[in-house]
């Protein structure tokens, strides 16, 4: 897969199915379209190519918050998950307060007609341009809408695996995204103090724009260099220390090694509990205990 920034100079000219949207997660969704534009590649002898923006078009509407920076990717984990879909060719504009006014008439001529389009995918709820074009503004090409996916009779959304992550349901997350909801991060030192009861941590500190999920702990699975191990993660203020800075640490089972410096991915599997500020040390580790059981053996 080739990563541009678009403009028409470096636009790739072979025939191309042209795949439309922001693309947040590459949710099950999202998937579908893919799954379209490869059935099309195959059929005219195509490659596939996406259109989308490096954040999200929202930040120029709505007051800031920092939510807005946010991503249920990492800026790398989102480019792998476009090539695992069969994209050859990633196309990147900035959205911007110019971009917002084009209407859907500047949109095709400024973008779509510098590229060689064999035809357009886009999804049900797609639209573009300040006056809101869908398909029929797309006539004069070969362009097919999927139909939405739904979950329990609800959207598939970015929005709501968002949510999900938010109020710590990873589980739902997971499904609806169609792979393990995971963030990667560094290997920092905290406060020394996992190994004297036991259960030594690593700490993680991430430096991509991800939400994290609510606090308390969690099955997961860890990736240290090219294995996976099964761990419990804690997401919050360590209460029963009096903790002041929320972290993210794992303990990570039958692993003996020094890991600071060491770049690892955390894939979330299930909402264990909340977090509990304990009276006694005593009580956290055989709180810890019953959390390592569930672990092993989900
Ligand atoms: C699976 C797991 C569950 C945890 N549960 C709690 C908890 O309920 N309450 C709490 O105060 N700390 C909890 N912790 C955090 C520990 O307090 C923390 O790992 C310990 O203080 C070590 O911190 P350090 O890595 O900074 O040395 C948990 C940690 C793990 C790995
Ligand atoms: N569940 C779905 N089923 C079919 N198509 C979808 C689905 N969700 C999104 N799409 C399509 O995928 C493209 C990208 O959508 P978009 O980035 O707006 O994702 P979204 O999940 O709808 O996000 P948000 O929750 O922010 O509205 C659009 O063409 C959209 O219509």
């Amino acid at each position: 897969m080739k990563v541009f920034e678009f403009n028409a100079q470096n636009v790739d000219n072979a025939p191309t199915i042209l795949v439309l949207g922001y693309f947040d997660g590459l949710h099950r969704g999202h998937q579908t379209l893919f799954d379209k534009a490869r059935e099309l590649a195959a059929e005219k002898k195509a490659t596939i190519s996406v259109l989308t923006f490096p954040e999200s078009p929202i930040l120029v509407f709505e007051k800031f918050n920092e939510n807005l920076l946010k991503q249920l990717t990492s800026k790398e984990k989102r480019n792998q998950l476009f090539e695992e879909n069969g994209v050859d060719f990633l196309y990147f504009t900035d959205f911007t307060s110019h971009f917002a006014k084009l209407t859907s008439h500047d949109f095709i001529e400024k973008y779509l007609k510098k590229l060689a389009i064999s035809a357009i995918v886009i999804g049900f709820d797609y639209q573009f341009g300040s006056d809101h074009g869908s398909l029929a503004q797309l006539s004069e090409y070969d362009a097919y809408q999927v139909s939405e996916l739904t979950d329990m009779g609800e959207k598939i959304s970015s929005s709501r695996i968002r949510q999900a992550i938010i109020d710590g349901d990873v589980t739902l997350a997971n499904r609806l995204l169609g792979y393990n909801y995971e963030i990667s991060g560094l290997v920092v030192h905290g406060e020394a103090r996992g190994r004297t009861i036991g259960y030594p941590t690593a700490n993680i500190e991430s430096k991509s724009m991800q939400y994290l999920p609510l606090i308390g702990v969690y099955v997961v699975d860890i990736a240290v260099g090219d294995k996976k191990y099964r761990g419990m993660a804690s997401i919050g203020y360590n209460d029963t220390f009096g903790g002041k800075n929320k972290t993210l640490e794992v303990n990570i089972f039958d692993f003996h090694d020094e890991i600071y410096g060491e770049t690892v991915t955390v894939y979330f599997l299930k909402f264990i509990r909340g977090m509990i500020k304990f009276d006694s040390v005593d009580a956290l580790i055989t709180q810890m205990d019953d959390d390592e059981k569930i672990s092993r053996y989900f």
